[in-house]
C-alpha cells in the first residue's frame, strides 16, 4: 500500500470512530504497548536442546512435516529475529526448560541452572525483549509413568520438585536482570488413561509438591508463578490431575496467577467467560491463547470468534495490567515463521478492536435494557475500519503492511530455512 493510502485510510477510520465515541489515539497507544509473549516452541515443534533426538510426551503432539525447523539455539534466535521484523510492537519471548544454552552436554533438569540461559538473557537484551519461562515436565524419562510431581514415587517427585526448585531460581534470575517480572508458567502432563481409582491420592500428592516448593520465597518483582490446568491429553484421556477444580481450587487459596490455557476445556467450553469470575479471586491470570480444533490441537491462533471474544473481556475488564497474553500453539504443517506471524498479528487486531470498542455507549443502552441497540451497535462494530487503524500502527513502527509480510516469509523460505536440510 501506499504511504498516502495508508495515511487516508487511517484519517478516514479515526473520522467514524470518533463519532462513536472513540478515543482511537488511546487504542493506539495501548496497542503498541501491548506485549504479548511469543512462546518459543513453535519455531522446532516443541524439542528443544536437551535432548534433540528424543521423543514429545506429555499428551501433547505435532502434526505435519514441513521443512525448515529451527535446529539449534543460533537458529531459532534468527528465526525469531526474523519475525520481530513482522509485527508491529515490542513482545516477550516464552521459554521452556528445554530451550536451555547447555553448550552441547546433557544437563538434567534436576541440575539446570540461571548460567544455562544467560545466553538467551543477554540476546533478549540486544533484541530490547523480555522473557517469561516454562517449567518442563514432559519428554523425559521420569515422567514416562504418565506422573511427576504427583507420582507414588518418593524418588520421582523428588527429581520434579528440584527441577520446578531450579526453573524458579532461572525464571527469578531472568526477572531480576531484565528489571521485570518473569512470568514462570507451570504445567504438569500427570494423568492416567483409564479408570483411576487413586484420584484424590494424586492430587494430594501434587499438592504437597507444590505446596513444598513455592515455600520458597522470591520477591514477585522477580518471578510470578503461574499454574496451568488441562482437561486431557492423549494418553490421559481419562484422568488429569492438575485439573480446572485443582488449580482454581489452588490459585485462589495461594492467592497466585492462575493460566487459562483455551484448548484445555471441553471442546464447546470458552475461556473468555472465565475471565471476569477469575479476576474477582485471583490476583493476575496468564493466558495460553490456543486455537483448538476439536481437541487441543494447538492450531494457529487466528481472527476467530473466541480470540475476540477473550480480547473483548480482557479490555471490558478494565484490568488489562493484571492479564498477561501469551500463545501456545504448534503447527509443523505450514511455515512455522508464518504461523507465528499470523497468530501474533491476530491476537493483536483482535485486541485492537476490542480497544475501539465503545464500551461506554454499550453499557448505558444495556442499563437502559435497549438490547436491540446493543446488538445492532454489536454488529456495526464488526464492520467497522479497524484494519486501516491497524495497517496504520505497522506503517508507523516500520513493519510491513497488509498482506506484505507473505513476499517477506516467503523470501525467509527460499533463502534459509529451505536449506535447513
Ligand atoms: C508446550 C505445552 O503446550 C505447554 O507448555 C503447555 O502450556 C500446554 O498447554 C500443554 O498442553
Ligand atoms: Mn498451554
Amino acid at each position: 500500500m501506499k504511504e498516502e493510502q495508508i495515511i487516508k485510510a487511517y484519517e478516514d477510520a479515526k473520522a467514524r470512530y470518533v463519532a462513536l465515541g472513540v478515543s482511537v489515539e488511546a487504542a493506539v497507544e495501548k496497542l503498541k504497548n501491548l506485549s504479548i509473549s511469543i512462546h518459543c516452541w513453535q519455531a522446532d515443534d516443541v524439542i528443544g536442546f536437551e535432548n534433540p533426538d528424543g521423543e514429545l510426551t506429555g499428551g501433547i503432539q505435532t502434526t505435519g512435516n514441513f521443512p525448515g525447523k529451527a535446529r539449534s539455539i543460533e537458529e531459532l534466535k534468527k528465526d525469531l529475529e526474523k519475525v520481530f521484523t513482522l509485527i508491529p510492537g515490542k513482545h516477550r519471548i516464552s521459554l521452556h526448560a528445554i530451550y536451555g544454552d547447555f553448550g552441547g552436554k546433557f544437563v538434567d533438569r534436576d541440575k539446570i541452572e540461571p548460567k544455562h540461559f544467560q545466553s538467551w538473557i543477554d540476546w533478549a537484551k540486544e533484541n530490547d525483549v523480555k522473557l517469561d519461562f516454562n517449567s518442563t515436565f514432559f519428554s523425559h524419562e521420569k515422567s514416562s509413568s504418565g506422573y511427576t510431581l504427583s507420582d507414588f514415587d518418593p524418588e520421582i517427585r523428588k527429581f520434579w520438585k528440584d527441577h520446578l526448585r531450579q526453573c524458579r531460581r532461572i525464571a527469578a534470575e531472568i526477572g531480576r536482570q531484565q528489571g521485570d517480572p518473569c512470568i514462570h508458567n507451570i504445567w504438569i502432563p500427570d494423568g492416567e488413561k483409564d479408570k483411576t481409582v487413586s484420584r484424590i491420592e494424586h492430587r494430594r500428592l501434587l499438592k504437597e509438591s507444590l505446596d513444598e516448593v513455592l515455600a520458597e520465597k522470591i520477591s514477585t518483582d522477580y518471578l510470578k508463578d503461574c499454574v496451568e490446568c488441562k482437561l486431557f491429553g492423549i494418553g490421559s484421556e481419562s484422568y488429569v490431575v492438575g485439573s480446572h477444580e485443582f488449580y482454581m481450587g489452588y490459585s485462589i487459596a495461594n492467592n497466585m496467577t492462575l493460566t487459562l490455557d483455551a484448548g484445555h476445556f471441553h471442546p464447546t467450553e470458552t475461556i473468555s467467560d472465565k475471565l471476569s469470575s477469575m479476576l474477582l479471586f485471583v490476583p493476575e491470570i496468564n493466558l495460553h491463547v490456543s486455537r483448538p480444533e476439536r481437541w487441543d490441537s494447538d492450531h494457529v491462533v487466528i481472527l476467530n470468534d473466541e480470540l475476540l471474544a477473550i480480547s473483548q473481556e480482557i479490555v471490558r475488564s478494565g484490568q488489562m495490567e493484571k492479564i498477561h497474553i501469551g500463545l501456545d500453539y504448534f503447527d509443523a504443517s505450514i511455515n512455522r515463521i508464518g504461523a507465528y506471524v499470523i497468530g501474533i498479528r491476530s491476537a493483536q487486531k483482535a485486541m485492537l478492536q476490542a480497544l475501539l470498542e465503545p464500551t461506554a455507549k454499550l453499557r448505558e443502552f444495556e442499563m437502559q435494557n435497549k438490547n436491540f441497540e446493543r446488538m445492532a451497535f454489536l454488529e456495526e462494530l464488526k464492520a467497522m475500519p479497524w484494519s486501516d487503524i491497524y495497517n496504520y500502527i505497522c506503517y508507523m513502527l516500520n513493519v510491513p503492511v497488509g498482506d506484505e509480510y507473505i513476499k517477506e516469509i516467503q523470501n525467509y523460505e527460499n533463502n534459509v530455512t529451505s536449506k535447513r536440510v
